[in-house]
């Protein structure tokens, strides 16, 4: 398969996901708002325009099986080696591929739509340009578009956001910085799970049910 903009999610095998969320959630509630939030990001990457393939880099192969039930190519990695290593092993294959740039997006954003990953691609001035969209804490980086697919090695972990503004600018790449709620949060605390259900039941039922129906329960039931 050829595809000239792939998007690029890497997911932790299921039951070792969601390790922070263990004071709130019970292991089975964290399995299946990992394969909830995991939909919604496949999904909302999927309905984009600009998108034209999906890929999911994964040790799991219950991941894989999923991530292919829905759409998305697989790519198989030996262990959760952490998730930058994880993307510099899919880069590595995607490039056989050719592709002209790669979206990567962690798989825990759970107010992602199609419409705010649009706004990322219109967001690329240039062919060599590099667009970042921090989180809401402006620490992570929650999507990071690179164009070509190697102008910047990605730098998840710990203040991802600026580190990767820092190389993209001392690298002299044109970079935008993309500001949208709809990309700002990620599920990682207690305190993001507050947020989530602070934005409102009706804004939450919406969201979540009934596409996301275990995420939805798994947050208010
Ligand atoms: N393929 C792969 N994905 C990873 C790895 N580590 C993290 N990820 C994914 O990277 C994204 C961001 O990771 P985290 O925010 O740390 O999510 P998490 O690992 O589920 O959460 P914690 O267990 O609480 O750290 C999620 O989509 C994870 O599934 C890894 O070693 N391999
Ligand atoms: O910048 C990062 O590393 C990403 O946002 C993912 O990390 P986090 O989900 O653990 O914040």
């Amino acid at each position: 398969m050829s595809a000239s903009t792939w998007a690029l999610v890497p997911l932790k095998s299921s039951e070792r996901a969601k390790s922070r969320l263990a004071g709130a959630l019970d292991a089975e509630q964290r399995r299946r708002l990992f394969f909830s939030l995991a939909e919604r990001v496949i999904s909302a990457l999927t309905a984009s325009k600009s998108v034209d393939a999906v890929a999911v880099v994964t040790s799991s192969h219950k991941v894989a099986a999923f991530a292919r039930s829905i759409g998305a190519v697989p790519i198989m990695q030996e262990a959760d080696v952490g998730m930058s290593p994880a993307l510099d092993l899919a880069l590595q294959i995607l490039q056989t591929m050719q592709p002209q740039r790669v979206l990567m997006v962690p798989g825990d954003l759970p107010l992602i739509t199609a419409r705010a990953v649009d706004a990322i691609f219109e967001a690329q001035l240039s062919s060599e340009h590099v667009v970042l969209a921090p989180d809401r804490r402006r620490e992570g980086t929650n999507a990071l578009l690179c164009s070509p697919p190697k102008v910047l090695a990605p730098r998840f972990g710990a203040d991802s956001f600026a580190r990767h503004l820092s190389a993209a600018r001392s690298a002299g790449i044109a970079t935008s910085v993309i500001e949208s709620e709809e990309l700002a949060l990620d599920l990682d605390c207690v305190d993001d799970l507050d947020y989530l259900r602070s934005q409102g039941s009706d804004r939450s039922k919406n969201l979540l049910v009934p596409v996301h129906a275990p995420l939805h329960a798994a947050l208010v039931g």
